[in-house]
């Protein structure tokens, strides 16, 4: 299918206002005031140091805070509902339908014990209310379409089987399995060598192109979110320190904080590539 949107454009298909989520226990307010758009096609790239809000953030947009959090300020939409109307039902029904990630680690997503194919065939029964038979024929196709070689093979073999990056497709192929319209990455490339996430993230550039799916990635790896974003928010302890387009952000940074991660990345890099000249003189 050819996507007719213009990427990144139209209604917001994921809407964060001003969000706030606190944890219960001691008061603290975790995320301050978090805000952007993401539209059909479009990519929101979500960038900053360890434990400044970005899974609170992306879990806050799924409907699935971790027992301790709430949401204490604000809005989310999806699809232009807000998930603060919606029973624990319809919220259920919207992950995966319309709104769908995938993580670092995916073997801790998967069963041990049963073949990747079957698994993704069972999602693909629950989400998309097939029956058995047109859930495997569908779950076929899936890892087919996130371009697993051999899919017929893998989707036989379990998940010890495979290799990491191998199982990060399956459960994209999961993610995508009743053709959500976002799909958060959420460090989703960085178990991965460098190939191999580059072969995910060019699948991941590829369906929102056939698909118009819109993406939210979040990386701690600036090249990562320069490749594939439109927008990027920088955070710092809970609050978002600067935000726009990527390659504003990116290349010419207003606050002291981005311009250290962009130095910080550009020495990392500078001495990767230095480093076989120094160790031979
Ligand atoms: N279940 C929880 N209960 C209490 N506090 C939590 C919980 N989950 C996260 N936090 C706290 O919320 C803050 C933000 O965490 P979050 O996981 O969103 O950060 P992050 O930016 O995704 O970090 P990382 O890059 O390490 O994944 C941290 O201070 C963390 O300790």
């Amino acid at each position: 299918m050819t996507s007719t949107i213009e990427p990144g454009t139209g209604a917001p298909v994921l809407s964060v206002r001003d969000l706030h989520i606190r944890r219960t226990a001691d008061g603290a307010d975790l995320v301050r005031g978090i805000g952007f758009d993401l539209s059909p096609g479009g990519v929101v790239g979500i960038v900053g140091e360890s434990g400044s809000g970005k899974t609170l953030t992306c879990r806050a947009a799924l409907g699935v805070l971790p027992a301790g959090c709430t949401v204490a300020g604000g809005r989310v939409h999806v699809a232009g509902l807000d998930l603060a109307t919606l029973g624990a039902a319809e919220l259920t029904q919207l992950r995966g339908a319309t709104i769908s990630a995938v993580f670092q680690d995916p073997a801790s997503y998967l069963n041990p014990s049963i073949p990747v194919g079957a698994q993704v065939a069972e999602v693909v029964r629950v989400k998309k209310g097939l029956r058995r038979r047109d859930a495997r024929r569908d779950a076929a196709e899936l890892l087919a379409a996130v371009r697993l070689r051999s899919p017929g093979l893998v989707y036989g073999q379990y998940p010890h089987e495979l290799s990491g990056g191998m199982l990060q497709r399956v459960l994209i192929a999961t993610a995508i399995a009743a053709e959500p319209r976002v799909l958060i990455a959420d460090e989703a490339t960085t178990a991965l060598d460098v190939t191999v996430q580059a072969e995910i993230l060019d699948l991941l550039a590829d369906l929102r192109e056939r698909t118009g799916l819109a993406l939210v990635v979040v990386s701690h790896d600036l090249a990562v979110v320069a490749q594939l974003c439109d927008e990027v928010l920088v955070m710092r302890a809970g609050e978002v320190v600067e935000q726009g387009p990527a390659e504003r952000v990116l290349q010419h940074p207003e606050h002291e904080y981005t311009r250290l991660l962009v130095d910080e990345h550009e020495r990392y890099g500078l001495d990767r590539f230095l480093a076989p000249a120094e160790a031979g003189a």
